[in-house]
C-alpha cells in the first residue's frame, strides 16, 4: 500500500507499538479514542529515541548527535535509521520509523510541540549520561530517573490537561507527574540489576552499597554479587526499595485527581505492576541470582482484568505496603551495622 494511506499508517503504528512494548501496548489501548493515538506516537517517539539509547554499537559521538537532534526527525518525512546494532530489540521500529513520523504529523500540533518538547529534553539529558562516563551517585539517580521516565509523567500529563479531559492542574503539577514516572523507573532499576550489570549498565549509586562495606574495599558494585557480601547485597537492594516506595504518596495523589475513567486505568494499571514488582524484590535475594524477576503470570492479569479505580487501586497499593512492611519488620531484627555485619541467610531462614 502507498506510505501515506491512512489506514496503513494507522495498522503499522499499533503494530510497532505491540511489537515495542506489550504491558504498554495494552493500557494505551485502554484510553480514549481521541488520546490513543496521541499517546500511542507519544510512546513510539521515546521508544525510538531510547532504542538509540540503549544501542552500545553506536559510536558515543553519533550517539550524542542522534540524540539531541532526534526531536527534529519528527517533521522529516521519511527519516530511518538502519545502523542499528544487531541484537537491538527494538531496531525495527527504527527502520520503520517514517511511519511514524507520517502518524505524528497528522496529529493536532498542540500535541506534537508537547511530544517534540518532551522528546528535545529527553534527548539533551540522555546525551548527558552517554557523553563521560557519569558516576553512579545519588544526585545522577535522582538525574538520569527524570530525564528517562520523570519527562514521560510531565508530558503525559500535559497531553492529558491539553485534551481538556482532566483539568489544568494536571498539567501544573510536575511533581506528582515526575513521582508517576520516577516510581516506574526506580522499580525496572531495581529488578534489572543483574541484567544491567551483566551489560556493562550500572545505575545503582555507588554511595549506598559503599555504606555497607568496609572502607577499604575496593571494586565497583559488581562486589554485592560475590560470597560473604550477601548482606550489604540486602541492605542496598532495601535502601533502593524504600527510596523507590517514597514516590507511592505522590502516585496516590496523582490517581486521586484524575477524572477520566479510561486515563485513570491507563495511568493505574503501570503503577499498580509496579507495586507488585517493588513488593517482590524487597529483602528477595534472588535478583542477584536471577535475571529480571518478573510477577507471576497471574498477578499481572489480575490486576489488568478487576480495571481498578481509585478506591480499589489505593486499596491494592495499600495492600502492597503492608506486604513490605511485614518484610521490613524482619529487617529490624538484622545487626547490619557498617563492618558487623552477619550473613543474611542465618536470619531467613
Ligand atoms: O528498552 C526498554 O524496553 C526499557 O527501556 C527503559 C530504559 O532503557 O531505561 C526505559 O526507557 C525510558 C525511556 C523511554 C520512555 C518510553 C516510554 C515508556 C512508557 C510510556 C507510556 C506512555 C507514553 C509514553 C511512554 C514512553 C523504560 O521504558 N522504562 C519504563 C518506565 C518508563 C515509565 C514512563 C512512564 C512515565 C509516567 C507514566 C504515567 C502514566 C502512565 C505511564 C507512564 C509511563
Ligand atoms: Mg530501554
Ligand atoms: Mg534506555
Amino acid at each position: 500500500p502507498p506510505k501515506d494511506d491512512e489506514k496503513y499508517i494507522d495498522f503499522m503504528n499499533y503494530y510497532l507499538l505491540g511489537l515495542t512494548s506489550r504491558s504498554f501496548a495494552r493500557v494505551i489501548q485502554e484510553l480514549t479514542p481521541e488520546l490513543k493515538d496521541v499517546v500511542c506516537v507519544f510512546y513510539l517517539v521515546l521508544r525510538g529515541l531510547d532504542t538509540i539509547e540503549d544501542d552500545m554499537t553506536i559510536d558515543v559521538n553519533k550517539k550524542v548527535e542522534l540524540l539531541r537532534n532526534f526531536h527534529s526527525y519528527n517533521y522529516q518525512k521519511g527519516w530511518t535509521f538502519t545502523e542499528s546494532g544487531p541484537n537491538e530489540k527494538d531496531r525495527v521500529l527504527l527502520e520503520q520509523y517514517d511511519i511514524v513520523i507520517e502518524k505524528f504529523l497528522k496529529l493536532d500540533p498542540k500535541y506534537q510541540t508537547i511530544i517534540a518538547d518532551i522528546c528535545k529534553q529527553m534527548g539533551e539529558g540522555m546525551s548527558e549520561f552517554c557523553l563521560k562516563e557519569k558516576p553512579s551517585t545519588i544526585e545522577n539517580y535522582y538525574l538520569y530517573t527524570y530525564y528517562v521516565a520523570g519527562l514521560v509523567g510531565i508530558g503525559l500529563s500535559r497531553i492529558f490537561s491539553a485534551s481538556g479531559l482532566e483539568d489544568p492542574s494536571v498539567a501544573e503539577k510536575t511533581e506528582l507527574a515526575d513521582s508517576m514516572g520516577r516510581f516506574l523507573q526506580k522499580t525496572n532499576i531495581i529488578r534489572d540489576f543483574l541484567e544491567d550489570y551483566e551489560d556493562g549498565r550500572k545505575f545503582w549509586p555507588d554511595e549506598v552499597w559503599k555504606e555497607f562495606i568496609p572502607e577499604d574495599t575496593e571494586g565497583d558494585i559488581g562486589i554485592l554479587l560475590k560470597r560473604n557480601y550477601e548482606c550489604c547485597a540486602m541492605a542496598t537492594l532495601n535502601y533502593l526499595c524504600v527510596d523507590a516506595f517514597q514516590h507511592v504518596v505522590d502516585v496516590l495523589e496523582y490517581l486521586s485527581s484524575l477524572k477520566d475513567k479510561t486515563i485513570f486505568n491507563f495511568c493505574a494499571i503501570p503503577q499498580l505492576m509496579a507495586m507488585s514488582t517493588l513488593t517482590l524484590v524487597f529483602n528477595n535475594p534472588d535478583i542477584f541470582k536471577t535475571k529480571s524477576l518478573k510477577t507471576r503470570k497471574g498477578e499481572t492479569v489480575k490486576i489488568m482484568r478487576n480495571n481498578p479505580d481509585i478506591s480499589a487501586a489505593t486499596v491494592t497499593i495499600l495492600s502492597y505496603t503492608d506486604i513490605i512492611a511485614d518484610k521490613a519488620e524482619i529487617l529490624k531484627y538484622l545487626p547490619l551495622e557498617k563492618g558487623n555485619y552477619k550473613k543474611l541467610d542465618e536470619y531467613m531462614k
